[in-house]
């Protein structure tokens, strides 16, 4: 399955493109500013904030089941405001927003025969083959009656995933597809999700699970109160924000340390971002508990600037006994960021 990003015309076009998208609802302002482009096949993307942050509306936005107050958004180059012609890239396009609704007396079987009927996929054999593939792939009934009423809620979302790949789509957009997996189903959504991106799949997801969007997505938008936070490459976030601690061996040197590298943090927040003691010396009362339970300072600040820390605190003849650098994962990211008050995007990108 090999996926091209073309116009009508022929032209390339980013699958997604969101540009300066704000949606409000009366006063309430769900997403503000939003923008994101998605050029790249195969590419997972994952939308992440605390609830409430306009994950859903963004989604919604997208597959043109809201419209923007301001902005723009275009599917495959299509804008959606063109009534004639979104139908045509959402053809492309496979979705489960919200919780999947399907007929509650029909089986799975007849549940994604009526969505392929509306898709527009022929009644013919090759049909029947792909609704038994996505049944036994998303560990569903295959034969027998079972009535969709009668499902778990993990089998619930497992069918609106399966509808949502009836058509091959070039690009899934999923809301906490997770929701109501077990740990099984999880780790299942995972590797197929891995392997439709592979074939050249387009994902875009929204998710609470940040040890799941930590393994699975390539790149993360994170938002807070409908604005976007930070975002980019994984890694490269993870790389950037990490823990760099410093170790002292007495008090006295700690205390100076600390100071100074407070001092150098209200003057330069987008630098260093929190100073915080990890042992405490105040409690150590033996040369041995010393050793045990060093003075150690906490930095958060992106680990490729520890030369730079270490050059400030030589500076001020704070020479440290040790100093490494811990990478930090996504939920201790995202939980650094989410408890602070939002900066604006173009504070994130300074910080960046
Ligand atoms: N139809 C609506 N009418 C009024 N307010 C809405 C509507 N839809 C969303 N909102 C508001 O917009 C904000 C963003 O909601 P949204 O559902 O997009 O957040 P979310 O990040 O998906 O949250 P969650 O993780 O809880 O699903 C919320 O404050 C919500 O109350």
């Amino acid at each position: 399955m090999q996926h091209v990003a073309s116009t009508p015309s022929g032209k390339d076009a980013p699958i997604v493109r969101l540009e300066r998208v704000t949606r409000r609802f009366q006063q309430q302002i769900a997403v503000e500013n939003f923008s994101l482009e998605i050029a790249q096949p195969g590419e997972i993307v994952g939308l992440l904030g605390p609830n409430g942050a306009g994950k859903t509306t963004v989604l919604r936005l997208l597959l043109g089941m809201l419209t923007p107050t301001s902005g723009s958004v275009a599917l495959f180059g299509v804008p959606m405001t063109s009534a004639v012609r979104r139908g045509e890239a959402l053809r492309r396009v496979g979705a489960l927003i919200e919780a999947p609704t399907f007929y509650p007396y029909l089986s799975g079987r007849d549940n994604l025969r009526v969505v392929s009927l509306l898709a527009g996929l022929p009644e013919d054999r090759e049909t029947e083959q792909r609704i038994s593939q996505l049944l036994e792939r998303l560990a569903l009934p295959v034969e027998g009656p079972v009535a969709f009423k009668q499902y778990s809620l993990g089998m619930k979302q497992r069918l609106g995933i399966a509808a949502a790949l009836l058509t091959e789509p070039e690009l899934l957009v999923l809301d906490e597809p997770t929701n109501g997996l077990d740990p099984i189903g999880i780790v299942h959504l995972r590797e197929l999700l891995r392997s439709l991106a592979q074939q050249g799949t387009t994902i875009l997801l929204s998710s609470h699970l940040l040890h799941e969007v930590q393994q699975l997505c390539t790149r993360v938008v994170l938002l807070k109160r409908g604005q976007v936070l930070i975002q980019g490459e994984v890694s490269r976030l993870l790389q950037t924000q990490g823990v760099i601690e410093v170790v002292y061996e007495t008090p006295e040197a700690l205390d100076a340390a600390e100071a100074l590298l407070q001092r150098t943090a209200q003057e330069q927040p987008a630098w260093i971002r929190q100073v915080r003691r990890a042992g405490s010396a105040a409690s150590v009362s033996s040369a041995e508990a010393r050793v045990a339970d060093p003075c150690v300072l906490q930095i958060q600040a992106p680990i490729t600037s520890s030369t730079e820390i270490c050059a400030l605190l030589a500076r001020h003849a704070l020479y440290p006994a040790e100093i490494r650098r811990r990478s930090i994962s996504l939920e201790q990211f995202f939980l650094d960021q989410a408890s602070e008050p939002a900066p604006t995007l173009s504070q994130a990108q300074r910080a960046l």
